[in-house]
Parts: structure tokens; sequence; C-alpha cells
């Protein structure tokens, strides 16, 4: 597929009639209207999109992408470069919090490596190397457009995987050191702010450190400014996870494949690929908003509400792997409670 195929994709319509009829049936239900707040609206989100009276989010699929940045040479995070290829191989055997998250809610978990500086072998990594790691945004472009591609094509795999193994909602998670310059990077660009103004802590920088960080980002926004695509933009700005996840929301919302969003960097993923086709917003629920202090920002911009706010800053999916048990209450409530007339309960609404 080349660019202008990624940008012609036709979104799939939610489904209007499963939406009405499940807010029918949620009149219905033991409680005063509205009184369940946000988990009314979820799980008539999720019946629109699923197509159905009662959603459910059984089968999860989580992807992570993983990648490293060239930009880390520049003392941009907390931590060294080589902790991402480490990182990849804790997914495989389990010890990240998301794998723990994941297997906990019998998801189907998989990991990524579209290209870290160090990499191991393990039968659980899915390896799909682009390169080594992405240009350095402060210097030079962060990819080739073959490169995009493949990070792209990556991501509509993931969801094809998913697809394939009848899952009912996606989450893409990350990890890449030095991942949130990218982010903040492409986010200032896209709503036209400062650096110094949105660059946050990531995993922990701070004083003078965090000051080198916004000069980089500042630097990075000089390089590249003045572009308005949003593909030529995660060219020059993104990493390989990031256009990998913003090619996996594109390709979900064309197949239906509902998608909760994570934290800072999946949301500017997300907020690239509702700039490519607004209509993939359609697509999209949010899982919680990240204690990266621009977060809220961009939730903002995206019009979301959402579903947590716990000060998690972890990325890797976990923030959107923890609301899939509010999902999945919320769908329980809607399938489980009685209605006034099986309870005998006065319906003063009537
Ligand atoms: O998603 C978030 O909200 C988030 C906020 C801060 C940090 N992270 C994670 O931390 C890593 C990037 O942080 P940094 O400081 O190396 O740019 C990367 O692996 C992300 O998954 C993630
Ligand atoms: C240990 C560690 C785990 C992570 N998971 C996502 N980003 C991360 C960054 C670090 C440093």
């Amino acid at each position: 597929m080349n660019l202008e195929q990624w940008r012609s994709l036709t979104v799939k319509q939610l489904d209007q009639e499963a939406k009405q009829a499940a807010e029918l049936h949620q009149a219905q239900l033991t409680k005063p209207p509205g009184s369940l707040g946000m988990l009314e609206s979820l799980v008539v989100d999720l019946a629109a999109m699923q197509g159905t009276v009662f959603p459910r989010c059984d089968n999860v699929h989580i992807s992570i992408f993983a990648a490293d940045h060239g930009v880390a040479c520049q003392g941009v995070s907390a931590f060294p470069q080589d902790v991402t290829a480490q990182m990849v191989l804790n997914f495989a055997q389990g010890g990240a919090a998301v794998a723990v998250l994941a297997k906990q809610m019998g998801a189907n978990f998989e990991v990524i490596n579209l290209g870290t500086v160090k990499p191991t072998m393990h039968p659980g990594i899915i390896n799909q190397i682009i390169a080594e790691q992405s240009g350095d945004i402060s210097q030079t472009a962060a990819m080739t457009e073959e490169q995009l591609l493949q990070g792209l094509q990556a991501g509509k795999q993931a969801v094809d995987r998913a697809i394939a193994l009848k899952s009912k909602l996606f989450i893409a998670g990350e990890m890449g050191i030095a991942n949130t310059t990218s982010a903040t990077a492409l986010l200032a660009s896209l709503l036209e702010l400062n650096a110094e103004d949105v660059t946050g802590p990531g995993t922990g920088v701070s004083g003078s450190r965090l000051e080198h960080k916004a000069s980089i980002v500042a630097q990075a926004l000089t390089l590249h400014q003045g572009i308005n695509d949003p593909f030529e933009l995660l060219r020059c700005l993104g990493g390989f996870e990031i256009v990998a996840m913003c090619g996996a929301y594109i390709r979900a919302a064309e197949k239906g494949l509902p998608v909760l969003v994570d934290g800072f960097i999946s949301s500017a993923s997300a907020l690239l690929a509702c700039k490519v086709n607004p209509e993939v917003r359609k697509w999209l629920l949010f899982g919680h908003c990240s204690a990266e202090p621009f977060h809220s920002k961009v939730l903002q911009e995206l019009d979301v509400e959402p579903i947590l706010m716990m000060g998690m800053r972890l990325g890797e999916g976990s923030g959107a792997a923890m609301a899939v048990s509010i999902l999945r209450a919320a769908c329980e409530l809607h399938s489980s409670m009685a209605t006034f007339s099986d309870a005998g309960v006065s319906n003063s609404g009537e």
C-alpha cells in the first residue's frame, strides 16, 4: 500500500440501529436514567461499534510495538536506550506491567520489535525490524517514506491478526526510550504550541535536564517546521512504534474493530490517525489520562473523556489495559441488570 491508499481508506460506519436498541434497553434497567454515568455511554458506544445490543469485551487483543529512537543520544530520557530492547524481552517473558494485566484478563498478547539497538531473540517476540533505530529528529528526519510505509503496515498486520483471532477490542501499546520527545514534538507541531510549554518528564527527567529536553524538542520543531501533512509529520518527527500505532488505528477503523487508546504516546498516534481521516475518531475509546502533563490537552483536542485518571505514566498499553475491567463491568451491568418490568420496580419515568 502507498500513502495515497492509506489516505483514501474508508472508515466503517457505526451501527446506529444497535446503538438505539442499546439506549432503549439501557432505559429499561432498574436505575434512574443516567445514574451509571459513563458506564452507560461506554456500553452504548461499544454497541454501536460491535453492532450488537449486548456488546462484550471478552476477547481483547494487545499489540506492543517497540522501537528505538535516535534522539535518545541527546540525553532526553531518564533511562538508557538499551532499556527498550531489555523491556521487549521482559514483555515476551511476561514480567512487564502490561504483560501481567494481559494475562489477568486473558488477552491475546504480542510484542513486535520494529527496531531496537540491542535486540534479543525470544520465540515470543515478533521481529519486524525496520532499522536499528529511527533518525535523531533534532538533526534529521526520523525515517524515509519506505520506512514509514513499513511501520504503517506493521500496525495494519497487528489489527488483521486481532481480527483473525476474533477479538472484540484492540489495544496498541508502545515501548521506546525517548519516545516522549518524539510524541511531544509531533503534538506541539499539530497543536502549534511551544516546546517549553508542552515538554514533560516522560520517564522522569526534571530540572535542567527537562529544560534540555525542551530545547531538543524546540530544535526538532525548527528543523521540521511548516509541515501540515500528518504522514510527513510522522516521517520527520515520529518513531516506528508511533507510526505503527497510527497504522493500526486507521486499519481498525476501516475494519470496524473498536480501539482502546492508552496514554500520551498512543494519543499522539491517535490524533495523527484522526488528521489522516477524521472518521477514525468514531472507533476510538480512551483508557486513561496519563500523568504526562500535556496529555490532558491532547485529550481535549480529541474531545475525549478518558475512562480512568490514576496518575499512571507507564505507556505499554497499561492504562488502556486497566480500563478493560471498567468496560467489562459496563457490559455486564447492561446485559445482566433486571429491567423495571422483570423486577416489578416502578419506573417513575413511564
Ligand atoms: O504513555 C504515557 O503516558 C507515557 C508517559 C511517559 C513515559 N512513557 C513510557 O516511557 C518511555 C518514554 O519515556 P522517555 O522519558 O524515555 O521519553 C516509553 O517507553 C513510554 O512507553 C509513557
Ligand atoms: C523500565 C521501563 C519500563 C517501561 N515501560 C514503558 N516504558 C518504560 C520505560 C522504562 C524505563
